[in-house]
C-alpha cells in the first residue's frame, strides 16, 4: 500500500523558496527561454494514445530552463543542472496538455515528502553550517540522492543538444480502452554534445539563451519524443529509480522548434504548465504527479 504524502503543497514551495530564495519569480527552474513549433505524431502515437496530440500535428509552445529558483544563475554553474524542458501542445477549441521534463533520467528521491525534506536540509546546510550538515546526513541516509547531486552531466553546448526525461510515470490509453504505462524521453537530433573544460572556461553567465538564439536564427530544431514501457517489476511510482535502457521505446513523434517567442516579461508570467494538464487518454500514474499538480499553482500565484 503506497504511503500518502504529509507534506501541504505550500509546505513543498516553501520549501523550493528555502533552499533558493524567493525571487518572485517560478520556485525552480526560474531562468528560461520560450519557443514556438509544432509537433508530428508518429502512426505508433495513435495505436497506444487517443491523445489529440498523437491523431495530428499541433502547434507547441515550448520553455527550456536552468535548475533552482534564482533568475540570473549562471549557465555555467553546476547547480544550473538539471535543465529544465516544458511542452504546450495547443489542441482545436483552445484545449491544451502539458509535458514536463528535466534533463536527468531520474529524481534524487523517491516521494514528495522526501524531497521537501532534502530541500529543507539544503537551505540549512550553508557554509556555516557544522559538518556532518543535515544535507550530508541526509545524503548517507540516501545514496541515490547523492548520486543526483554528484552526477550530473558537464553543461551542455546548447538546449538543443540535451535528451530530457519525464521522470514521472503516466498511463497512455488508446482508442481501443487498452492502456501502458510509460516514462517520457525526449532525445536530441542534433545528438548529445557536452562543454569541454576550455569551452566552459570561454562560456558566459547566458551562453545557453544567447546560443540558442543563434541556432533558430540559422534553422530549426528537432528532438524525437519516445515513450518508454515498463515491464517487469519496473517501479511504477518511484521517480528516483530509472526503468532500464534496454525497455521497448515507442517514438511517438517529432517536435519541431521553428521560432524564439517573444519573451517578454507578460509572457513568462502568464505561462504556465501543470502536470495534470493532460488530455484525454493520459493520466497520472504517481503520486509525486498529484503533489507537483497541487504544488505549481500556488508559484504560478505567487509570480504574477
Ligand atoms: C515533488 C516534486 C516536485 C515539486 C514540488 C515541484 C515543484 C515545482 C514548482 C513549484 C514549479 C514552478 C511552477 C511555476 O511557477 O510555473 C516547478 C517548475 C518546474 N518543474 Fe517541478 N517540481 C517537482 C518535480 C519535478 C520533476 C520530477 C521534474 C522533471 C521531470 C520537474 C521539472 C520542472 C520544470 C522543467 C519546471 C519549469 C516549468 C516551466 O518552464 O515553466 N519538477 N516545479
Amino acid at each position: 500500500q503506497e504511503k500518502k504524502t504529509v507534506a501541504k503543497p505550500a509546505e513543498m514551495v516553501g520549501a523550493l523558496y528555502a533552499a533558493f530564495g524567493n525571487n518572485h519569480s517560478r520556485a525552480v527552474h526560474a531562468k528560461g527561454i520560450i519557443l514556438q513549433g509544432d509537433f508530428q505524431p508518429t502512426a505508433e502515437a495513435k495505436k497506444i494514445c487517443m491523445a489529440f496530440q498523437y491523431q495530428k500535428q499541433t502547434p507547441v509552445t515550448i520553455r527550456f530552463s536552468d535548475f533552482t529558483g534564482i533568475p540570473n544563475i549562471a549557465d555555467t554553474t553546476g547547480l544550473s543542472n538539471p535543465r529544465g524542458f516544458a511542452m504546450k501542445f495547443h489542441g482545436d477549441g483552445g484545449i491544451t496538455s502539458d509535458m514536463i521534463m528535466h534533463s536527468f533520467n531520474g529524481f534524487p528521491v523517491g516521494n514528495t515528502d522526501d524531497f521537501v525534506e532534502l530541500l529543507t536540509d539544503i537551505s540549512k546546510s550553508g557554509p556555516d553550517a557544522p559538518h556532518p550538515n543535515l544535507l550530508e546526513q541526509f545524503f548517507g541516509t540516501h545514496p541515490i540522492a547523492k548520486t543526483f547531486l554528484t552526477s550530473q552531466k558537464p553543461p551542455t553546448t546548447s538546449y538543443a543538444t540535451l535528451s530530457f526525461f519525464g521522470v514521472n510515470s503516466f498511463k497512455l490509453t488508446n482508442a481501443k480502452g487498452v492502456s501502458k504505462y510509460v516514462r517520457y524521453q525526449l532525445i536530441p537530433v542534433a545528438g548529445e554534445h557536452f562543454l569541454t573544460p576550455e569551452e566552459l572556461k570561454m562560456s558566459g553567465p547566458d551562453y545557453l539563451s544567447a546560443e540558442i538564439k543563434d541556432r533558430i536564427n540559422k534553422g530549426q530544431i528537432q528532438f524525437k519524443l519516445y515513450a518508454q514501457l515498463s515491464a517487469g517489476d519496473d517501479k511504477i511510482r518511484d521517480p528516483s529509480i530509472a526503468w532500464p535502457d534496454t525497455r521497448q521505446r515507442i517514438m511517438l513523434g517529432t517536435l519541431t522548434i521553428k521560432k524564439l517567442s517573444e519573451n517578454t516579461v507578460q509572457e513568462d508570467k502568464s505561462l504556465k504548465f501543470n502536470p495534470n494538464n493532460l488530455s484525454p487518454g493520459v493520466t497520472i500514474a504517481d503520486q509525486m504527479l498529484d503533489d507537483r499538480a497541487r504544488a505549481y499553482p500556488i508559484s504560478v500565484k505567487n509570480r504574477q
